[in-house]
């Protein structure tokens, strides 16, 4: 667990914020000046707040009011950057042990050849950075953090440098980061399905201060709290595979309620968390038939939140959790939607994308 509070003026900016990260990944998701490096480096130990208190399981890193200010080295924290910062003459296996030789004498800490393994490091041993792709160049700096033996992680976008598919490639690594490391890991992002599939608690920042914090599928239905707003609007749905078909479809059940997606790649009977994006959804009073689309869940309006265009969001609460819809104000007002009232949410199965779909 990770405990924070801090508030701290940089010119006309102010950060008031105070949070907590439980076990797994907490990502800090705001726009661009919202706080989250500061944040960040508050937790490291690279800015000194005007006043702050920040505690990592039992220790103490920072308390102003005590005069309590661990230096940065000793706040047993590991960080994966944007660029992966290895040292460019050194090997793979090198540059892992460069964590490893910071890691407290007699500090519980993480096996090489299990982190090999984790990371699918195995081939790459032997090769220096100059010659490993972007991706590659990120696995080693997530195997090098663990290995220094950290009592928290700090990921500040450390995706932002990567295409679509080394990000594709990353992500999956990442989640068994979280599932399987059991060190909670503090991780700033501004985009929406990444913080869909990875967090497991979101800190909603605005101008320096939280707006919304909590468990992740909660604080991301919530569209008034997305930094990009309405646009980036979207649920998470916890959801296990039953069966693949022979026509390239996956048979999903989320709630009872039955999803077929383009193949997954997860095996029956895996839990799989899939982002659905409001504007992916459209709302029927009644049952369609006759329509290509695969995926029908029934629900009651939760709540119509008008934006400031011409659109409005329409979070609905199905067996399956809670699905957003993105429609016209127009069509809202012809359908005459209200709350309370029974509809049926439709979405294709191809709108799904492999990047919005993983480990539950
Ligand atoms: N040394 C400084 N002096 C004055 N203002 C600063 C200073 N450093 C940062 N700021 C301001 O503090 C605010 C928060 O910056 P911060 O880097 O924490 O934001 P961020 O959410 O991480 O943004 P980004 O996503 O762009 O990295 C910004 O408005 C920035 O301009």
């Amino acid at each position: 667990m990770l405990d924070v509070a801090l508030r701290h003026s940089l010119g006309a900016f102010t950060l008031d914020a105070q949070f907590r990260a439980p076990p797994g990944v907490t990502v800090l998701f705001g726009r661009s000046g919202s706080g989250k490096t500061t944040i960040v480096n508050a937790v490291a130990g690279l800015l000194m707040p005007d006043q702050g208190r920040i505690v990592s399981g039992d220790r103490v890193l920072l308390d102003t009011a005590a005069g309590v200010r661990l230096k940065p080295h000793r706040r047993r924290l590991g960080y994966i950057f944007q660029e992966g910062r290895l040292f460019p003459h050194l090997t793979v296996r090198q540059n892992l042990g460069y964590g490893a030789w910071f890691a407290p004498k007699g500090a519980a800490r993480a096996d090489l050849a299990q982190v090999v393994d984790l990371l699918g490091l195995g081939a790459l041993l032997d090769r220096r950075p100059g010659a490993l792709s972007g991706g590659e160049k990120q696995r080693v700096a997530i195997g090098r953090a663990l290995l220094s033996a950290p009592q928290l992680i700090l990921a500040d976008e450390p995706l932002a440098a990567l295409d679509e598919a080394r990000k594709a490639e990353i992500l999956p690594y990442f989640e068994r980061l979280r599932d399987a490391a059991g060190v909670p890991i503090l991780y700033v992002s501004h985009s929406a399905s990444e913080v869909a599939r990875l967090a497991t608690t979101v800190v909603a920042l605005e101008a320096g201060r939280v707006i919304a914090q909590g468990p992740a599928a909660e604080v991301l239905s919530n569209p008034a709290v997305l930094p990009t707003g309405a646009r980036d609007a979207g649920a998470v749905l916890s959801a296990r595979v039953i069966a693949h078909h022979d026509d390239g479809l996956s048979e999903l059940s989320a709630g009872g309620i039955p999803l077929f997606l383009p193949r997954v790649a997860a095996n029956p009977g895996a839990s799989l968390r899939i982002r659905i994006a409001a504007h992916d959804v459209i709302l029927s009073h009644t049952r369609p038939e006759g329509l290509s689309a695969l995926n029908i869940l029934p629900g009651l309006i939760h709540e119509i939140r008008p934006g400031g265009g011409p659109g409005a969001i329409v979070a609905i609460d199905t067996a399956a959790g809670r699905i957003l819809s993105r429609v016209t104000r127009r069509s809202a007002t012809a359908m005459g939607l209200a709350v309370g009232q029974d509809v049926h949410a439709v979405v294709k199965a191809v709108a799904v994308a492999a990047t919005d779909i993983g480990a539950g």
